[in-house]
Formats: structure tokens, sequence, C-alpha cells
């Protein structure tokens, strides 16, 4: 006889297990967030229901609480520099933030950590029992190793200094947070391999431009992540296509439809891909996020932030 989860209403979406041998009916619940007479109530409701069952005449609840769910890390890597993978992490994070969740960002981009200058922030973390409390801007949270070393200094970090700055970050308090999008260096090293093995991201988004130099490097780092089991959520092309404002008539400088064609050959999905905008590098240059704002560029990122949670459903 199969029994119903739905016969539980409202704690169903409790249920984890539900086993029956003839007469016996063995259920297991998650009563993670439950005090002791939460428990006991769930234990007591789910027993009363499932001994109201025709044939069932022994009934077991198990109970298991997991940890609070921690936040989910997003990284966003490339193969090569300069490819907007910071400008794409930074309107990615806002873009998922005015979809309605908690979003942090951690930039661990130790060769040019830009996102404090991209979310026009200056302010400075501190730190309680030494643990870092991010800094809110633009709707997120965020931790850079740009805050950790003073303005205008150079990292000059080796691998274990800068896996140690990264630990930091993602130490840090990110109490209440959903997702946390980490831009990485360009490449793939030491940064890389950290996180991977200290936090174990959900998944990465892999930026390129279209040309075959980009995406020669964007296949190294689909193949890095790919290696370690790290689910590859999909590719963004970015600087896709030039509207001249002008003559209004559209060019190609980088090429064009590379990055789709990547993501096929390695079966990745294709997230969607950024138009080269003269008014996306100047707002981004002045610490004006255009995912923050209302127009083309804004819906651009909302599609790509609703392409990367509908992969991470998946
Ligand atoms: N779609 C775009 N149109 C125009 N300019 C862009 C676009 N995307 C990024 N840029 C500009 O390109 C430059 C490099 O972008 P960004 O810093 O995001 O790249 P990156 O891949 O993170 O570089 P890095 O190698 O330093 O990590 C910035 O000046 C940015 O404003």
């Amino acid at each position: 006889m199969t029994i119903e989860t739905s016969l539980f209403g409202a704690d169903a979406p409790r249920l984890r297990a539900v086993r029956q041998e003839g007469g016996k009916l063995r259920l297991i619940a998650d009563a993670t967030g439950l005090d002791e007479a939460g428990q006991d109530d769930l234990k007591a409701r789910l027993t009363a229901l499932a001994e109201a069952q025709p044939g069932v005449d022994e009934v077991l609840v198990a109970l298991t609480a997991g940890k609070a769910a921690g936040p989910k890390l997003i990284a966003v890597g490339s193969g090569k520099g300069g490819v907007g993978k910071s400008t794409v992490s930074a309107n990615l994070a806002i873009a998922l933030a005015r979809l309605g969740h908690k979003v942090g960002i951690i930039d661990a981009d130790i060769y040019g950590p830009s996102q404090p200058t991209l979310l026009g922030t200056s302010e400075r973390p501190e730190a309680r029992d030494k643990q870092l409390i991010p800094v809110s801007a633009q709707g997120v949270k965020l931790l850079s190793v740009g805050q950790l070393v003073s303005p205008g200094h150079a990292l000059a970090w080796r691998g274990p200094m800068a896996s140690g700055a990264l630990t930091q970050l993602i130490e840090g308090d990110w109490t209440g947070t959903e997702y946390i999008i980490v831009d990485l260096p360009p490449g793939t090293g030491d940064v890389q391999l950290s996180l991977i093995q200290k936090a174990r991201p959900v998944g990465v988004v892999i930026v390129s431009t279209p040309q075959d130099l980009s995406l020669i490097d964007a296949r190294r780092a689909i193949d890095l992540f790919g290696k370690t089991s790290v689910p590859v959520l999909g590719l963004i092309e970015n600087m896709a296509g030039y509207q001249c404002p002008h003559c209004g008539e559209t060019s190609d400088p980088f090429g064009q439809g590379g990055a789709e064609a990547t993501a096929a050959e390695f079966g990745v999905p294709f997230l969607g891909r950024l138009p080269l905008s003269a008014s996306l590098r100047a707002e981004s240059d002045a610490g004006r996020p255009p995912a923050a704002g209302e127009g083309p560029a804004a819906a651009a990122f909302r599609q790509l932030a609703q392409a990367v949670l509908a992969q991470l459903d998946a």
C-alpha cells in the first residue's frame, strides 16, 4: 500500500521518507528549526495521521535535524582577464537581490578587486571576534580583498596568503544571506582551488567575450570546474555586438556567437549575452551598477539572474 505524503497536510514538506513493511509504517521527518515542544507536536501529528490509515497497525516516526542551511556560493569565473567578470558579478548579485533574494558578494579577485568601485562604496568592514561584518551597498552585502589593504596598494600575495584571505571572506558574518556571488580572479589558480576545497560552490558561471582567444581560456575554466565536480551553471557572453549610438548600425568587434557555440560543445547551458555598451562601462566606473536601474541593461541582468536561478533549480 502506498501512503500519499499529501495525507500529512502542512507537515508533508518535512517528510523525507515514508516506508511501509506490512502493517508497519516508518516515517522520517526533518525537524530543523523546531524546539523540543515543536518536535513533540510534529511527531504526534504525524503519528496520529499515519495511524488513521487503513492497514497500519504500528507507526514509527524518526526526526532528523540538519544544520541551518548556510548561503549558497555561486562562483563567477573566466579564463581570461578583462572580459567583464567583475561587472557581471556585481550586476548579477544586484539582479538576484531585486528578484527578492538576500545576496552577498565576495570579491576574491586578488589581481584587481573592483567590487567596491563597481558598487560605489569605500566603506571598510568592521570585525567582531575576528569575524568580518560585510558592508552593504546597492542592496547587497560585500566583502572584498580590496578592503583588506590600503587603497592603491598592490596585493603582492603568494598562494597561501590569497587562500587565507579568501577564508577570512568566506567566514565573514553572512547570517541571513541566501546566495553569495564569488568574483574570482581570472584563470585556474590557487584562489579557484581554495574556493572549491573550502566552500564547495553550488555552481560556477563562466564569463567570456566572443572571440577565440577568450574562449580558449574559458574552456580551461570549464575543464577545471568540471574536473572538480563543481556544476557549470552556464556561460555568459559579454561584449557581444555594439550598436553605434550615431547611426544605430550593429557591429561585432569581438565576433559573434562564440560563447554559445562553446557552451554547446561542452554541453553546458548558455545563459545569455550582453552587448558592448559605452554607457554600461561609464556607469560601472562611476559606481552606478546598471542592474540597479531600469534600462535595457537592468532587464538583461534580470534575465541572466533568472537563468542562473533556473539552473540552480534544475
Ligand atoms: N558589456 C560591456 N560593455 C562595455 N564595457 C564593459 C562591458 N563589460 C565590462 N566592461 C568594461 O570592461 C572593463 C573590464 O571589466 P571587468 O573589470 O568587469 O572585467 P574582469 O574580467 O573582471 O577583469 P579582471 O581581469 O580585472 O578580473 C571595465 O572597464 C568594464 O566597465
